[in-house]
């Protein structure tokens, strides 16, 4: 089974929690693009979406589902977002597509936050995939150093700008063993906007997709 066919059943699969005469928080990437087409069916039947990214609002624009201002509505019931890793315990790295900044806050205020994935991201320690700092560019070399401190290799996502126009630093050859710790190291460094970690705040539910059909893990 492909990552692709794996990554549309976690997509369709989290459709079931989706309800109607809700807002409805949508992440950022390959494996949300799928859920937004999904969601385009019942469009109707929900009261709109807060979006993560200019390139998610495009997406959902595109299908006529409305997009909203997080500011004018309240707590979210639902967040739908993919991820690069996530462990066992639903501990994420996530900014793959450098939406990072957006999608932490839209999960920071979403009651549920369902994350969707093909099976080849579950790991069990984080740190394989590069992690992103969101940074402001003054700060840049500044933050580098300091993430060399704590043991990384920052590379400059050359060519990217965030919606927020700010830069990223793809941090290599990290072995998280203490998630929430680095998170909030990372992100009590001057300059840094945040980081990849979803620790403090992790997914509440991870599907899967997988050749046996959609796991469905919970923190253990
Ligand atoms: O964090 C993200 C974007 O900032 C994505 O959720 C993450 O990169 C996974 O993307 P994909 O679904 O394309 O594998």
């Amino acid at each position: 089974m492909s990552a692709d066919q794996g990554k549309r059943m976690a997509a369709e699969a989290a459709m079931e929690y989706v309800e109607e005469n809700t807002v409805i928080g949508v992440g950022t990437g390959s494996t949300v693009n799928l859920f937004i087409d999904a969601l385009a069916d019942m469009k109707a039947r929900i009261d709109g979406t807060i979006s993560s990214s200019e390139a998610s609002t495009a997406r959902l624009r595109k299908h006529g589902i409305p997009v909203l201002d997080l500011n004018e509505v309240g707590t979210l019931p639902l967040y739908v977002d993919g991820a690069d890793e996530s462990t066992r315990f639903l501990q994420l790295i996530k900014g793959g597509g450098g939406a990072l900044t957006r999608e932490k806050i839209v999960a920071a205020a979403s009651e549920r936050f369902i994350c969707v994935a093909d099976e080849s991201k579950l790991v069990d320690v984080l740190g394989g995939f590069p992690l992103p700092v969101e940074v402001i560019p003054m700060a840049r070399s500044y933050v580098a150093r300091e993430l060399v401190k704590l043991g990384g290799r920052p590379e400059l996502r050359s060519g990217f700008t965030t919606d927020n126009g700010n830069i990223i630093l793809d941090v290599h050859g990290l072995k998280i063993m203490e998630p929430i710790k680095l998170e909030q190291q990372i992100n009590n460094i001057p300059g840094v906007v945040t980081n990849g970690l979803f620790a403090l705040r992790p997914a509440d539910l991870l599907l899967l997709g997988s050749a046996d059909g959609v796991r469905k893990l919970t923190a253990e």
